[in-house]
């Protein structure tokens, strides 16, 4: 890797440094002394310019020229010839120290002949290594070509005694030439050469040792005398070729071989020399490098290739590396292709091209990954990866930046900046409602879908191998039964649901609540008689306000078929045509109850024509519904509208369950009652459910205590369309909520507890309302928040819901400049616990239908707590709309006070000038704003009365008419003639 320096370019061509210097200026390049260093480039240059001088004493090896020849021409032949190489294996051995290396390293071929006294090597080293010098670069770069062949590994062998040669220190002898062999480190191109020589040698920590004295030790070890393969020069190129290669492989390890040698290139030469392993190899002789094997001996030339490697290797290394030469270069063997490649890679890791690879494969990624942050959108000033709009996210209800941030996998900051930029707040682990995260999404090239609180529902169940669909499509007619229809009276307010309801309760079924409770949901069954045939229906009592249009959808999702109820002496109204449009939504067969026929006014066929509009066409015009004219005040017809409901029932459904499995159903209502716990009504829909069952409805679980029908008898099981109130429930679970009984009761608390962190996720993100990044930056710089905390308390979990939802809809103002937080919400009275809360949170508690527990109002007088009780939805809607415009920031308007007219200036030295002035309009009142008016232009509009006088006294204001002094501060530019006009920033009332 390191650039030569002059003086060991000099070193390694023989002449002097003056020399070198000369002759690159000669060449045109400039040096400052022989310490400077040498582009590779030059380098060449250089050594072409000595390239006489450098091979001459190289061919001193009489086989060099082959063998170098032979090297560049990319065939190890040369190598392998060399018979003596073995020998010079062990020079090089020696070589491997820096000293002796340096010497012999350059010269194998010679060593080779000579054998192995260094000293020989030496000579020609020096001479060899220069020539290597040149032909090195080109030959390791064929040689990483070569390697392939597998001679080459051989070769790599011999090298390695070349390698060291370089690797040697510099100490090392016989300078000359081997010198410059010897560095092959230094020596780019050479270090190649080297390298494979070096590499050999390279762990110069190794080899060194025995290095130093190189020839003679590995003279010894080596049985061949043969030459100091590290000396011979050819050997090295091939030894490094082969090197590499077995570098590549065996190469290196070979380098251990060598142990020292060359390998590590690292150490040797940094670089260099790589590792020559191979090299070293060879001389390591040890090393095996495998080929050894066999033939050391054997002449070169007669040596095909490989064989010529192994001799190399064999020689050197004494000890036949053979061994270890396996391993790496299985090579032996096949030394060849392996060498070949690794040779090469070696060389070029010689020369910081291994890593360079590693470099460039970095930057691949690297510009990889800057390709994609120049395709992330950068909202907000952030990264973050972007989908290409089709990139589907699916979201749980309730979700988080967090969540959002973890699928599509960016930093949760960075999402956070992005909506801080579309102008939504938000930390990274609060809920995000869906809106939120479709603008999130679309922002960032993603679709974000929310999943359904069915999915959800159903994904949940399935967690626990509760699959409702499968279970429903298993079902065979024989285990289905007819059941019940189950019925909900819908209309608009006043028409008469309640009544009808009472009716029909009358009627049919024993009295089994105080009735005419509108906001109370509830169920019950009734028996009638049809056709001389006993039948049951189940009817879900509904609140007729619009509030409770959640419910309202949710109940008709349990329901067979609506009765629409319809004033006859008023007609359709709104919530009649909203009712209506939920049946239909829902595919419910409809039932038209005509009501109050008894009333005069009442017209029922202009009812049946209102209703034909909205596609309800009565039987006797030829459509499919059934209209009944009814009186609920008077009963009349009562038996012919539940007459009307079985026949649709019969003539439109198909209404079977399976009563033999565990139950499936709805919860309709629910209370918590003093003493009995959480009650709550609940209708099965499919199975039976049993006292003692284990069931889970909603958050709620536990043990099914006891049931009881809507007569208050008790019940021990309930089938299909059956409404029971249950007891054993751990809490009270919401009206809608679906139920279902399970075979343990750990899978039923389970489920529950799921359910509970789905729900307080989704809570969170509910309660959240919009704030407008301008109404946010403005709190904060008031330092606090406009929010407006509630805490909903009702008699059931049905109104209380209600309430909650109709009072998240409320709209205040442009940009929901208030917030609306409902903080805690229950069922119950009011408890300390609740006054506790607010008074932390600093918010209101409503009560629906409830009264604070004992001592709970003495609580809240002390803490200042408000609490407000309601028993009408509306009214409690009304005021809190009320309350949330109370809130609103006041917005303020300039309003004119008056003006004057300056008809004098008088100077004062304490006051500055003075406008005696006579006020033409309103007022002009001390310390209000105001604007200097000069010829119909503003002078100055930022001023104040600071001072204003009536003769001699201060004055608060002075009126029109009246004159006055006026002192406008430090504002002095005051002249006859201009007038004076005030105004004050006055709050604008809301509508
Ligand atoms: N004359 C007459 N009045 C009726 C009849 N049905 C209901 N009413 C009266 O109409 C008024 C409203 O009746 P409700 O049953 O409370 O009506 P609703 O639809 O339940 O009203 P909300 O609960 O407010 O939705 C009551 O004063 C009833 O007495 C009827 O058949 N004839």
């Amino acid at each position: 890797m390191a650039k030569p320096r002059v003086h060991e370019l000099a070193k390694e061509l023989n002449i002097t440094s003056k020399e070198a210097i000369a002759k690159l200026q000669d060449l045109g390049e400039f040096v400052r002394g022989a310490s400077s260093t040498v582009e590779p480039p030059v380098v060449k240059k250089l050594r072409a310019a000595f390239a006489d001088r450098a091979q001459a004493p190289a061919q001193g090896g009489q086989t060099t020229k082959k063998q170098s020849t032979a090297n560049e021409s990319g065939s190890t032949t040369s190598d392998a010839s060399t018979p003596s190489e073995p020998e010079a294996t062990t020079p090089k051995k020696a070589a491997p120290k820096p000293g002796a290396p340096k010497p012999s390293g350059p010269t194998p071929a010679t060593a080779g002949k000579s054998t192995p006294k260094p000293g020989a090597a030496n000579k020609p080293e020096p001479k060899q290594s220069a020539s290597t010098g040149h032909a090195e670069p080109e030959a390791s770069k064929d040689a990483g070509q070569e390697q392939p062949t597998p001679a080459t590994a051989g070769d790599q062998a011999p090298q390695e005694g070349t390698p060291r040669t370089q690797a040697p220190k510099p100490g090392a002898p016989k300078p000359g030439a081997p010198k410059p062999g010897a560095r092959p480190g230094n020596n780019p191109y050479t270090s190649q050469q080297g390298m494979r020589t070096d590499s050999s040698a390279p762990k110069p920590g190794s080899a060194p040792t025995p290095g130093p004295r190189p020839a003679s030790a590995r003279g010894n070890a080596p049985k061949p005398g043969a030459p100091r393969p590290g000396n011979n020069p050819f050997s090295s190129q091939q030894g490094m070729r082969g090197a590499n290669g077995g570098n590549r492989r065996g190469g290196p390890r070979p380098g251990q071989g060598q142990g020292q040698g060359g390998p590590r290139p690292g150490q040797g030469q940094g670089q260099g020399g790589p590792r020559p392993g191979a090299g070293a190899g060879g001389q390591r002789g040890n090393a095996p490098r495998p080929a050894a094997p066999s033939g050391n001996r054997p002449s070169p030339n007669m040596m095909p290739a490989k064989m010529t490697s192994n001799v190399g290797g064999r020689p050197g290394g004494g000890s036949p590396g053979g061994g270890n030469g396996p391993r790496r270069g299985g090579p032996s063997a096949g030394g060849p292709p392996r060498g070949g490649g690794r040779g090469r890679g070696n060389a070029q890791g010689a020369f910081g091209r291994g890593n360079s690879r590693r470099k460039q494969r970095k930057s691949k990624q690297a510009k990889r990954n800057e390709m994609e942050q120049m395709q992330a959108p950068t909202a907000g000033g952030v990264v973050v990866p972007r989908g290409n709009g089709e990139t589907v996210v699916r979201m749980r209800r309730g979700a988080s930046v967090m969540d959002f941030a973890e699928k599509i996998n960016a930093n949760p900051a960075a999402l956070v900046t992005v909506l801080i930029h579309l102008g939504e707040m938000a930390t990274q682990t609060q809920s995000l409602d869906q809106d939120t995260f479709e603008l999130l999404g679309a922002e960032l090239g993603y679709k974000v879908q929310i999943v359904s609180p069915e999915d959800e529902e159903r994904e949940l169940l399935e967690s626990f191998d509760i699959d409702l669909d499968a279970e429903r499509e298993a079902e065979t007619d024989e285990q289905l039964e007819a059941r019940p229809p189950v019925v909900t009276v819908m209309g608009h307010v006043d028409h008469g649901k309640t009544r009808l309801l009472d009716a029909i309760r009358h009627t049919n079924v024993i009295e089994g609540e105080a009735g005419g409770i509108t906001q109370h949901i509830g169920a019950y069954q009734i028996t009638t008689t049809v056709d001389d045939e006993e039948r049951l229906i189940t009817f879900i009592d509904t609140p007729g306000h619009e509030a409770f249009t959640a419910m309202r959808a949710r109940g008709a999702k349990v329901t067979d078929i609506a009765v629409l109820v319809v004033a006859a002496d008023d007609g359709v109204m709104p919530q009649t045509v909203e009712a209506l449009n939920h049946a239909q939504a829902a595919d419910v067969p409809i039932v038209v109850a005509v009501n109050k026929i008894d009333k005069e006014g009442a017209n029922a066929d202009k009812i049946r024509g209102q209703l034909a509009e909205y596609g309800l066409v009565p039987e006797e015009y030829g459509g499919d519904t059934m209209f009944v004219d009814v009186s609920a005040r008077q009963h009349q017809n009562i038996e012919e509208l539940l007459d009307a409901i079985c026949l649709t029932a019969d003539g439109a459904l198909e209404l079977q369950a399976n009563p033999d499995k565990e139950a499936r159903g709805v919860a309709i209502e629910a209370n918590l009652d003093k003493g009995r716990g959480a009650v709550c009504t609940v209708l099965v829909q499919s199975g039976t459910l049993h006292v003692g069952d284990s069931i889970v409805a909603g958050v709620a679980h536990g043990r099914v205590r006891a049931m009881f029908d809507e007569n208050g008898q008790s019940v021990s099981e309930a089938g299909p369309s059956r409404p029971v109130q249950v007891l054993g429930l751990s809490t009270v679970p919401r009206a809608g909520d679906t139920f279902l009984s399970t075979q343990e009761e750990r899978t039923a608390r389970q489920i529950a507890e799921k359910r509970e962190a789905a729900d307080r996720n989704a809570q969170l993100a509910k309660r959240r309302k919009r704030v407008t990044l301008e109404s946010f930056d403005e709190a904060v710089a008031q330092g606090k928040m406009d929010t407006l905390n509630l805490i909903i308390k009702g008699d059931v979990s049905g109104a209380v819901e209600a309430l909650e939802d109709s009072l998240l809809k409320i709209e205040v103002g442009d940009g929901d400049e208030v917030q609306l937080r409902v903080i805690h919400r229950g069922v119950g009275a009011i408890t300390q616990n609740d006054v506790n809360l607010a008074t932390v949170d600093n918010a209101i508690i409503i009560g629906f239908n409830v009264r604070p527990a004992e001592r709970v109002t003495e609580l809240a007088d002390r803490e200042g707590v408000e609490m407000k009780f309601y028993s009408v939805i509306y009214q409690a809607i009304d005021e809190v709309e009320q309350a949330l415009k109370g809130m609103l920031k006041p917005e303020y308007e300039e309003v004119d006070l008056g003006s004057a007219e300056v008809r004098e200036v008088f100077r004062s030295s304490k006051w500055g000038n003075i406008a005696g002035s006579i006020v033409r309009s309103g007022l002009i009142r001390r310390n209000a704003k105001a604007r200097l008016v000069r010829d119909g232009t503003v002078v100055s509009d930022s001023l104040t009365i600071e001072s204003l006088r009536r003769f001699k006294d201060d004055a608060t204001e002075v009126r029109d008419g009246y004159e006055c002094g006026i002192g406008l501060g430090s504002f002095n530019d005051i002249r006859e003639g201009d007038m004076i006009e005030t105004w004050e920033m006055q709050e604008k009332p809301r509508d």
